[in-house]
Formats: C-alpha cells, sequence, structure tokens
C-alpha cells in the first residue's frame, strides 16, 4: 500500500500573487494550414486559483495550453503575461502532459535532475517525495511506478520548479479514483500555496471539484467564461449547456 500523501497546507490567499498575471489573451489564432483551430480566442485570467479549461475533443484545449506556455508561436493575436518577455515567463511555468514524462532513472534522481538544473536546494527532495507518498519507492527505478505513481512524480518535478503558473493537461485522464485524488490533492496544496493553475479535463465531477473559474472552447474561441458555481449551475452558452448534461457537443 502507498504512504499516505502529505500536503503543506497553506491558508488560500497567504501567497503573493504571481507578477505574471493577470493574463491577457487578445485575437489568438492557431492556424495549420487552411485549418483553423483557434479563431481569434479573446481570455482574461486573474491573479489567483485555479482555472478549468473545458471543451469537446479537438476544441483546441492542448494547443491553447500550450500556446500560453510559449511552446507554439500564434498564427496571430497577442499573448500578454502581464509585460513579462516570452520567454521569461515560460521559464517561470510548468506543464504537466497527461502522460507522465520521466527520466529513465530512479524515482529520488528524477527529482534531483530538477532540483539541481533549476539551482535549487536538493534537500527539497525529501519535501517532494512526501508529497508524492513515494518516499518508500525512491530508489526504485521510475519506469516500474504504476500510471498514478508516474503521474504524482510527474506533477512533483512540475511543482520542484516553484511555477508560478502550472498547466495541467489532462493529468488524470487514464487513473483510477484513488490516483485521481491524490493528484487532485497536490493541485490544491499547490494553488492554497499561491500557484496559479491552468487546468484541461474532461472530467465534469473534477472540474466541480476543482474550478474557482471556468472557460469552456467551442470552435475555436471561449463561448463562455464564468466563476464555477455561476457555470455548473446554468451554463449561458448552448453548447456548455449540453457538454455539462452529458450530450455530444461537437
Ligand atoms: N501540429 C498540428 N498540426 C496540425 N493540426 C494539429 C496539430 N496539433 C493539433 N492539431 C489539430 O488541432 C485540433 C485541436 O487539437 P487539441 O489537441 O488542442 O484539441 P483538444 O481540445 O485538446 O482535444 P482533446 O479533448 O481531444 O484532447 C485538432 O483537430 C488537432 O488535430
Amino acid at each position: 500500500m502507498s504512504e499516505v500523501i502529505s500536503l503543506r497546507v497553506a491558508a488560500p490567499g497567504t501567497q503573493r500573487a504571481s507578477e505574471l498575471l493577470p493574463l491577457t489573451v487578445e485575437g489568438l489564432t492557431l492556424a495549420f494550414g487552411a485549418e483553423i483551430v483557434l479563431n481569434a480566442l479573446d481570455l482574461e485570467l486573474g491573479p489567483e486559483g485555479c482555472t478549468v479549461i473545458m471543451g469537446p475533443n479537438g476544441a483546441g484545449k492542448s494547443l491553447l495550453l500550450k500556446a500560453l506556455h510559449g511552446l507554439i508561436p500564434p498564427t496571430a493575436g497577442r499573448i500578454d503575461w502581464n509585460g513579462t518577455p516570452a520567454a521569461q515567463a515560460t521559464r517561470r511555468q510548468a506543464l504537466v502532459f497527461q502522460k507522465p514524462v520521466l527520466l529513465r532513472r530512479s524515482v529520488a534522481a528524477n527529482l534531483d535532475f530538477v532540483l539541481k538544473a533549476r539551482g535549487k536546494d536538493p534537500a527539497r527532495r525529501a519535501e517532494l517525495l512526501a508529497r508524492t507518498g513515494l518516499a518508500h519507492k525512491a530508489s526504485q527505478p521510475a519506469r516500474l511506478l504504476s500510471g498514478g505513481e508516474a503521474q504524482r512524480l510527474a506533477l512533483a518535478r512540475a511543482l520542484a520548479t516553484d511555477p508560478e503558473i502550472l498547466f495541467l493537461d489532462e493529468p488524470t485522464a487514464s487513473l483510477d479514483p484513488a490516483s485521481v485524488l491524490a493528484i487532485e490533492g497536490m493541485v490544491t496544496a499547490a494553488r492554497d500555496q499561491g500557484t496559479r493553475i491552468i487546468f484541461v479535463t474532461h472530467d465534469i465531477g473534477q472540474a466541480r471539484r476543482m474550478a474557482d473559474d471556468v472557460v469552456f472552447i467551442h470552435r475555436g474561441r471561449v463561448a463562455e467564461h464564468r466563476p464555477a458555481p455561476a457555470f455548473f449551475n446554468a451554463p449561458h452558452s448552448e453548447a456548455a449547456r449540453n457538454y455539462v448534461n452529458g450530450r455530444i457537443v461537437v
């Protein structure tokens, strides 16, 4: 059995908001040849909390995260991290993918590598291991971890960089409920310590648990962006209403 996940809990709002925020996105367009995936998308994100991005398959959610993180140059439009140069903004952010990205080394070495590369205190390894609940597997090869354990380690690697913005792209899509809750606990703890979370998920239950606000993407634009309770109680757009009610949205 795995260890109980240890979470450092701080009162929400006790950390200073990131100077990368607010984020202003204006007219963001991403096109591949004739295919326009994001079509003059506008979005404004405030200083704190967890924003959940939802929308049907192929809506452009993953591409939006990659563009915000500086991995894909926009075809047109503007992404403004509160005036911070793009390369600097990228370095102060981290992205966790659906499929964990790990080194073919031990669990501990995966953390040591990031801490060293980012000039962080190597002693933080113990605290990060505790956060993952994987201290008892520190010397095991990371490739032997289960899917849920591997994702916890991938998330800990991201947190080791002390990101001001943490992007998550369906990080729990193929995990069992216990692993989902473990990941959500780690993300919530990071949010409560002041990390700004931007989280793509298809899981409506997860969105209800995690979101402070919801961005619903449809046909390359933001169809709706509202506080989570308002969004889930009465989505404004027909597409979001259908999506939340489990009807097929294309
Ligand atoms: N490099 C690329 N070249 C051409 N088309 C691409 C490229 N990357 C993504 N696309 C297309 O852009 C569209 C949006 O992709 P994206 O992965 O952002 O969707 P998504 O909303 O995250 O979908 P899902 O919920 O299925 O993960 C898709 O139709 C995809 O095929």
